[in-house]
């Protein structure tokens, strides 16, 4: 058994839109290590990158997306090379769980969320049928009337725990959750990350996409901070939240209400943009940095370099 229950190693994800609009780079070498026992929370702006990776993870991504890189998982599957057969019999839902971003628009419309809670349970687990559906929902915090409605009945933040439920369906060790807080009030938030927090232990992991960072905050063990296709700083939770060293982690940090409510002025560059913005200015944030080159310890260069235990990009620690 691998120590690294996911071994990310320079994943690029490009969207090709047609001989005259160019490309999109929604993932720029993207490299990351998941232990198990950890929650990683891979926090950025809205189209950062942050859903594509999860999609490259299952081969979920649109015919038009060109991957490149390595994922191997738990030391000997590798997700990025695999075939379709490959990640729909041993990967989706039994090595890997997905709780997809927007939810509900997952479910089928015209069934109970108990008929489809039911056949995951059924597909992944034959034999435990009713049974661990009941466990399930009583797990995500859904009463066991709740799974007799139609998903227009749902709540958003009903549909959101259906996901969640589904995804622990087939006691993944690896839980993906995009957003799996999107619709829901504090307490309920706090009980989908603490859940989340919980199947994390022993032997497996969870990779918690989010934007809210007091959720990230509560229950992650280490973070990757995503700006414009890249990780930019990546470390041990508990440091990088304290004490950020990318002006970037530190303007997210700071649009905080506890932070001071100060949001990073302007707005990302356009992902079909990112090649002339890095070899103009070699860092993708300088645009927005308060730290400018000649001013501040940008080094120009996009690379995540190791410092100690922790990984910052285009910027030397403080
Ligand atoms: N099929 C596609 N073709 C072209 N561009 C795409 C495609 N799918 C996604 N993109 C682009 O890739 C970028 C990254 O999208 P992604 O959904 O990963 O962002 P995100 O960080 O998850 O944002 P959010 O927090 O809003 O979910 C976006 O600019 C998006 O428009
Ligand atoms: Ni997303």
């Amino acid at each position: 058994m691998s120590e690294d229950l996911l071994e990310l190693d320079r994943l690029s994800v490009r969207f090709l839109l047609g001989r005259r609009r160019g490309e999109v780079r929604a993932v720029t070498d993207a490299s990351l290590r998941l232990r198990r026992g950890r929650v990683l929370a891979l926090v950025g702006e809205s189209g950062c990158g942050k859903s594509v990776l999860a999609s490259a993870l299952l081969g979920l991504l649109p015919a038009n997306a060109q991957v490149r890189g390595r994922a191997v998982l738990d030391g000997e599957v590798e997700l990025l090379g695999a075939s379709e057969r490959v990640l729909a019999e041993r990967v989706r839902g039994r090595l890997v769980g997905l709780v997809p971003q927007s939810a509900s628009t997952h479910l089928t419309p015209v069934r109970t969320a108990r008929g489809q809670l039911l056949e995951t349970v059924n597909a992944l687990r034959p034999g435990s049928g009713p049974e661990l559906v009941g466990e399930l929902a009583e797990r995500v915090g859904l009463r066991p009337g709740d799974l007799d409605h139609y998903p227009h009945e749902l709540s958003g933040g009903m549909a959101q725990r259906v996901a969640v439920a589904m995804a622990l369906a087939g006691d993944p060790p690896l839980v993906l959750a995009d957003e799996p807080t999107t619709g829901l009030d504090r307490p309920l938030v706090h009980r989908t990350v603490d859940l989340l927090a919980e199947t994390a232990a022993d032997d497996r992991a969870v990779l918690l996409i989010t934007h809210d960072l007091a959720a990230a905050r509560r229950v992650a063990t280490d973070v990757a901070v995503m700006y414009a296709s890249r990780i930019v700083e990546a470390g041990p939770a508990g440091e990088v939240f304290e004490d950020p060293w990318h002006p970037y982690t530190a303007g997210l940090l700071a649009a905080l209400p506890e932070g001071g409510f100060e949001p990073i002025p302007g707005h990302p560059p356009a992902l079909t943009e990112l090649e002339r913005i890095e070899r103009e200015w070699g860092c993708v944030f300088c645009q927005r940095c308060p730290d400018r080159p000649g001013s501040a310890p940008c080094n120009g260069s996009p690379e995540l370099v190791a410092h100690g235990g922790r990984w910052i990009a285009a910027h030397v620690p403080c």
